[in-house]
């Protein structure tokens, strides 16, 4: 039986919160298996990614209508946060459409009393006028937790770094879709040509402002059937991410190790920039996902990298003192990305914050030896969290006095940097906020060996 757009979001869901799937992957992968047509396509990413950034609102507003929240199985509160976003967050589902689509949903997952409930709470929703919401005058913290759905130590941890202000901004921001962008490869086209090969197709995108071979689509879109896909002339990347190999600056002819590689976004930018004549080694931990950067480099064109699972904390030792720059593109909590990967929010503890950041310290430490003397270690992130970033750093010049803070301002986009974005580019380090220029938060950092 053909699947509607509701019931695959729904599984989407379900794989999201019982088997901890990224709901971006388990998007794709169950939206390739179905025979949705590109609108109700469109429609489930935005159930998915609608109902995870707006969890902790909906399940707020679910609760008003039940008399002992607590006890709700999970599937039906499932199936209520997603009839609920469709009332409350979407315009354009009639509100009687999404309250007998969501009863039907019921009908078809459910037995006796629980579809009974989940009418009876749809149907007081669609009678309510207005749900009652904490406000940001009265309680701002309640609001970020309940309105803007962030957990209440992710609020408080930033307000104490970034202020209230800054806070909501970046809960804000997390809780807006995401444009997708792709970097032009260099070694097969350049900027103004893809953009003309677009145009003809009546494929709208724009320049990207942080990068010189970025372009940014005006609508989301098919990646694989856009013009150049297959040809290998752009690689899907967020304009943050494209920010990162540049400030490595990787040459031809020289030895560049990318340790923490996968899928291979940056090592294929290290080759384009590199004009694909330098020795690139592509390391990561996970076998899996070595076969990633390989159809990466292929689709590309790309030659000059070799590909190995390796341990960064501990890598060969025939490398020693060999190698001209190294990007540690490090694993990290990732809440810089919450907008395209809404689910960390409810994943990621404290505790997670810990133990990666020790992780990222084996890693550098693991990899501090093999640069030679002068050479140039990046240090990057996707996230917004200090231990991870400016600590990490610090600690690390302080365990490797042979290292220093090395100039960026070089390597970066020219932007019109705040008083405090100046004062880190001086230290040789940058941490973009999600808000600041709409883009993913990520956080870098350039080292030299001395
Ligand atoms: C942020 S992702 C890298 C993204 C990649 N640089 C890109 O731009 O496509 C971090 C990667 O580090 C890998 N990783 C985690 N621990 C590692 C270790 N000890 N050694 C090498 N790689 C590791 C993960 O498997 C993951 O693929």
């Amino acid at each position: 039986m053909k699947e509607s757009a509701r019931q695959v979001a729904y599984q989407v869901l379900a794989a999201v919160e019982e088997r901890q799937a990224y709901a971006n992957l388990q998007l794709t992968h169950l939206l390739n298996k179905s025979n949705l047509a590109r609108l109700d396509r469109a429609f489930v990413t935005e159930l998915v990614l609608g109902v995870l950034r707006r969890q902790n609102a909906l399940d707020y507003a679910i609760n008003q209508f039940l008399e002992r929240p607590g006890k709700l199985p999970k599937e039906i509160r499932r199936i209520l946060r997603l009839g609920f976003y469709q009332v409350l967050f979407l315009d354009r589902v009639p509100k009687e459409v999404a309250t007998n689509e969501t009863v039907e949903q019921a009908k078809g997952l459910l037995k006796g009393k629980f579809i009974a409930l989940v009418n009876g709470v749809m149907r007081q929703l669609a009678r309510k006028e207005s749900i009652i919401w904490p406000t940001w005058e009265a309680n701002p913290l309640q609001y970020l937790v309940v309105v803007e759905s962030h957990p209440k130590w992710l609020v408080e941890r930033w307000v104490k770094q970034y202020g209230l202000e800054k806070t909501r901004a970046i809960c804000e921001r997390n809780n807006q879709s995401a444009s997708v962008s792709i970097r032009v490869n260099a070694l097969r086209i350049d900027r103004q040509e893809l953009l003309e090969d677009f145009a003809k197709e009546q494929i709208e995108a724009k320049e990207t402002a942080f990068s010189t071979v970025g372009l940014k689509l005006s609508a989301p879109s098919a990646i694989t059937a856009l013009p150049g896909f297959w040809e290998g002339l752009f690689t899907v990347q967020d304009e943050s991410s494209m920010v990162i190999a540049p400030i490595l600056n990787p040459q031809p002819g020289e030895t560049i190790i990318d340790a923490c590689s996968a899928p291979g976004g940056k090592t294929t930018h290290l080759a384009e920039l590199s004009k694909d004549e330098g020795t690139i080694h592509a390391w990561d931990i996970h076998p899996h996902k070595l076969g990633l950067i390989r159809q990466n480099c292929e689709r590309l064109g790309i030659n000059s990298v070799t590909i190995s699972r390796v341990d960064a904390q501990e890598p060969p030792k025939d490398l020693h003192g060999q190698v001209d720059r190294i990007l540690v593109d490090a694993p990290c909590s990732g809440l810089g990305v919450l907008r395209r990967k809404p689910e960390l929010r409810y994943r990621i503890t404290e505790k997670d914050i810990i133990s990666l950041k020790s992780l990222q310290a084996k890693i550098l430490d693991g990899l501090a030896p093999l640069l030679r003397s002068g050479g140039i270690l990046v240090y990057s992130t996707c996230t917004i969290e200090p231990e991870e970033n400016f600590q990490q750093v610090k600690d690390f010049l302080q365990r490797h006095p042979d290292f220093e803070a090395d100039e960026l301002l070089p390597y970066i986009p020219e932007l019109d940097f705040s008083e405090e974005e100046k004062r880190q580019i001086d230290k040789g380090f940058w941490q973009i906020l999600p808000h600041r220029y709409q883009t993913d938060g990520f956080f870098v950092a350039r080292l030299r060996r001395k």
